[in-house]
């Protein structure tokens, strides 16, 4: 069983329709693995098809897995990719033994960054000093190995001495299809992500399209001669000995050495250190720019914060439509909760915020931050929320089983993304069906995640104020005691469901003329063997046999791009 750590089904290069040239091409490349064999450093790189149907995939194994392990991962990486993603033309997926990337771009030898994964280890060293001098040293002397000339795997796996207990164990790795300075650069970038990621923790993983890095105090690596053919590395390499002339040296000389060698090693870690926290500094500065609008930009996009483009107001603040340039669309949170919390904090919580990605999450694309005005700037999402369909009676009839189907399980993703498969875990707290915005083909994108960092409130007092304890998609222990995790996110979520598949909100149940409490209602039917009479009538009478509702009513046919009611 392969252990994934990460996975990407991005937007931005579009997606294709089913059965369509694209999808053909992809299936072919995504099952020409197997029959690859020549396979040279864990490396594969397979096309197929023309122009923009084009299918370009690359495979990548760690540099010390064998073949057949190799294989194994870079199968079961195809197989679960092509589920996770639906119809994405580009896609990435990450293992602790390999990764894969599909897309229509000619990606070949073009060294990528974005998107960028971390983790880490949650045990802290002791000696921070001592280790990150270590770590930086050793992260350098592995860098410059993988990328220099002779290294045709760009692959490069060593350890170094903290104290005299302790070791880092590192590796360091690029696509080989990277020229030197291409691979050099690649790495550069993310060695510079380690202090964010992975300060004063004994272990972290830096992961990008074209390179990666990783280090631990626990050897996870296979011991194998970096730059042995592939398929031959299995064999343990043989320990090192020293060079017979150095057994043999007196002692006098063998202190001369030592000074010199530290007295060299210690000028290379200055140098390095240096290196290394001014490509840090200037990282991090270039990603919050790139993230941080002006204040005057966004008032002239959103004519002033006038009425006429607000979209709503929240618990955090109004939301207004905005346009950049001649066609950016986004929509503006203006925060209106004074949360005490500080800039720098304000701008960390963000860069991590906006890291979260998925297909089914509103991507948050930047912030600004000028005098009192917080605003949270995020991609706008063109058909409202699901609360303005679902309970609405004429909108409703848009949403069929298919499209309620689609909505419940983008949700699911998107929730299972937060909980268990980004870098940070978010538990929501507010999930409704007005936080779950509809895009133009009415795939779910749940937004305000994330919010209690970004404002920097106590999850519990924020989110209870702002429910007012009573809107009943609280689960009891959270509701009653202020207890949450990620089992009140599941239990909002089952009220949500419910919700989608009777049509009808949690808060204003009617069965007939009487009011009910829709979860009772539920769970009593649930009992009653007599489940089927919660599902919404304008869904038709009943499941197929296999579980599938179909609607027997025609419904109003959809514009391919919904506008905003
Ligand atoms: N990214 C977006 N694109 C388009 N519309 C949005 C976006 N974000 C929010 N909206 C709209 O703005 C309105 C207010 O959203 P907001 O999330 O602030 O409030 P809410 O969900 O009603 O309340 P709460 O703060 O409790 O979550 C909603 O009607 C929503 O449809």
């Amino acid at each position: 069983q392969q252990q994934r750590f990460y996975y990407f089904c991005l937007e931005t290069s579009g997606s294709f329709t089913r059965s369509s040239t694209y999808e053909a091409n992809l299936n072919r490349v995504l099952s020409s693995f197997s029959s690859n064999t020549e396979n040279d450093y864990g490396f594969y790189n397979i096309s197929s098809g023309q122009g923009s149907d084009a299918a370009n995939a690359i495979a990548l194994c760690r540099g010390d897995v064998n073949s057949g392990d190799c294989l194994d991962c870079i199968n079961n990486a195809a197989t679960e990719l092509r589920n996770l993603c639906a119809n994405e033309n580009e896609a990435i997926i990450g293992y602790e033994k390999c990764l894969l990337r599909y897309t229509n771009r000619s990606i070949f030898g073009v060294a990528e960054t974005n998107p960028s994964f971390y983790m880490w280890n949650v045990n802290n060293v002791t000696d921070l000093d001592a280790f990150n001098q270590a770590l930086i040293a050793l992260m350098d002397n592995l860098s410059t190995k993988a990328s220099s000339g002779t290294s045709r795997s760009k692959f490069a796996m060593g350890s170094a001495e903290v104290a005299a207990s302790q070791t880092i164990y590192a590796l360091v790795q690029c696509t080989p299809d990277l020229t030197g300075p291409a691979c050099s650069s690649c790495l550069s970038q993310a060695i510079a992500l380690l202090p964010s990621c992975c300060n004063s923790k004994q272990g972290g993983m830096v992961f990008g399209p074209s390179c990666n890095l990783r280090f631990d105090i626990i050897r996870f690596y296979n011991l194998a001669t970096p730059d042995t053919p592939f398929r031959r590395r299995s064999t343990p390499a043989p320990p090192l000995s020293l060079p017979p002339s150095m057994h043999n040296t007196k002692k006098k000389g063998k202190w001369i050495i030592i000074i010199t060698v530290s007295a060299a090693a210690f000028a290379v870690l200055l140098i390095s250190s240096c290196i290394f926290f001014l490509r840090v500094k200037k990282s991090k500065a270039k990603a919050e720019k790139s993230l941080q609008y002006d204040f005057s930009t966004i008032r002239a996009a959103t004519d002033d914060f006038s009425d006429a483009n607000k979209l709503g107001q929240g618990g955090f603040g109004a939301v207004y439509k905005g346009t950049i340039g001649s066609e950016e669309l986004i929509a503006v949170k203006r925060l209106t909760t004074n949360s005490g919390q500080g800039d720098l904090e304000f701008k960390n919580e963000v860069q991590l915020v906006a890291k979260l990605q998925h297909k089914n999450l509103v991507r948050l694309q930047g912030f600004c931050l000028e005098g009192n005005e917080r605003l949270l700037i995020y991609e706008f999402v063109p058909n409202a929320s699901l609360d303005q369909f679902l309970f609405d009676p004429v909108r409703r009839a848009y949403l069929d089983w298919e499209r309620r189907h689609k909505i419940i399980r983008g949700i699911a993703q998107g929730l299972l993304y937060l909980h268990e498969d980004s870098r940070l875990q978010i538990i929501h707290c507010n999930l409704k069906a007005s936080n779950i915005l509809l895009d133009a083909e009415l795939n779910p994108k749940i937004s305000d995640f994330g919010m209690a960092r970004l404002c920097a409130l106590d999850q519990t007092q924020s989110v209870t104020s702002r429910i007012e304890g009573t809107n009943g998609y609280m689960a009891p222990e959270y509701a009653l005691h202020g207890q949450f995790s990620i089992k009140s996110d599941v239990f909002s979520f089952g009220v949500l469901l419910l919700e989608i598949l009777c049509g009808q909100k949690n808060s204003a149940f009617c069965v007939g003329e009487n009011v009910e409490d829709l979860l009772s209602y539920a769970w009593r039917n649930w009992k009653d063997g007599t489940a089927l009479k919660l599902v919404d009538p304008i869904l038709g009478e009943a499941p197929r046999t296999e579980g599938k509702f179909s609607t027997t009513k025609k419904l109003p046919a959809l514009t391919n791009n919904l506008t905003r009611f």
